[in-house]
């Protein structure tokens, strides 16, 4: 549905998208994920036509993305950031009004229902709340029926609830047969949405696949994190059996990724009593989108 490759852009002198290829299959939700500034935004935006790129082709449903704009226009929907929504109209009539830039538009009932917002149909836009407003902007994207729809984070800001609900959309637009091009910061919302994810940092893709592919390709299942009470030099971890990846951060916290759990934790509580190391806040978990960042970088989603 999406062919893209080799896409460039600069932004003064720097090549905040450099050489992105991917391709995404039709009815499949397919995400970037990546920290601030990753170049998620901008990727997505040249995609559907509203930046215009320096380099690299992009092809939508089989029309050129740069050369055949309006075909492109018709087949996609993208999702507004609520504050472009005008505040003084009602639900209602701002679905209406989206309505009245296509030839055609699904019935207001239906978009009602899907997105739900019947009680809503009457009340300003202004009154809504956040996870209401995005349910609008979403329901406003696909007012014309397309076939491919864009979510630039759709749920930042959101609370845990409507961020839920959200999802529940997201996955009610891929039954109904659309594919889905979602950027996120959010690792949990890749992991659970995606049937694909991008993970872009500093304008490139780093790493391409399902989420259980990409956590599989990792070598390391699971992960151990606390926080020692005292400076130790990476290396003394690395030693240890079964681990792969030892990051330490800031606040003096370490994280390690290993393929063996259980005699990486034997060597670790070894190490812990031979140094005086008092692994506070000690715990395991499974590995997940997040340590394959990790790993990839060499920094965490949330830290840069
Ligand atoms: N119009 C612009 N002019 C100059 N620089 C820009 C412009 N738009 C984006 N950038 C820069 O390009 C880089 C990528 O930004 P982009 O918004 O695509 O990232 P992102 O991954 O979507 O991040 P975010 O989650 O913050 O939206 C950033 O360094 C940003 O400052």
């Amino acid at each position: 549905m999406i062919d893209v490759k080799q896409l460039v852009k600069i932004y003064d002198g720097k090549r905040v998208v450099d050489g992105v290829s991917f391709h995404v299959s039709e009815g499949e939700v397919f995400g970037m994920l990546g920290p601030n500034g990753a170049g998620k935004t901008t990727t997505m935006e040249m995609v559907e036509g509203l930046r215009s790129p320096d380099g690299g082709e992009i092809l939508v449903g089989g029309f050129d993305g740069i050369k055949e704009q309006t075909k492109v226009k018709e087949l996609i929907g993208i999702q507004l950031q609520s504050t472009a929504l005008f505040d003084h109209l009602t639900v209602a009539e701002i679905i209406r009004l989206y309505g009245s830039f296509y030839k055609k538009m699904r019935p207001l009932s239906e978009l009602l229902t899907a997105f739900n917002l019947e009680e809503k149909k009457k009340g300003l836009v202004k009154h809504l709340s956040g996870g209401q407003k995005q349910r609008l902007a979403i329901a406003i994207a696909v007012v014309h029926d397309p076939k491919v729809i864009f979510l630039d984070e759709p749920t930042t800001g959101l609370d845990p609830k409507a961020r839920r609900d959200l999802w529940d959309i997201v996955l009610q637009l891929r039954d109904e047969g659309r594919t889905v091009f979602l950027s996120t910061h959010y690792m949990e919302e890749a992991e659970q949405l995606c049937d694909r994810v991008a993970i872009m940092d500093s304008g490139r893709v780093i790493a391409l696949d399902s989420p259980a592919g990409l956590i599989r390709e990792l070598a390391s299942d699971s992960v151990i994190e606390f926080v020692p009470g005292r400076e130790e030099a990476s290396s003394t971890y690395q030693g240890l059996g079964g681990v792969k990846e030892v990051k330490i951060s800031e606040d003096g916290s370490v994280t390690l990724l290993t393929a063996d759990l259980q005699e990486t934790l034997r060597k670790l509580i070894a190490l812990a009593d031979e140094r005086g190391l008092m692994l506070t806040g000690l715990r395991t978990r499974t590995s997940t989108l997040e340590d394959v960042f990790l790993t990839r970088t060499g920094k965490r989603l949330t830290e840069t």
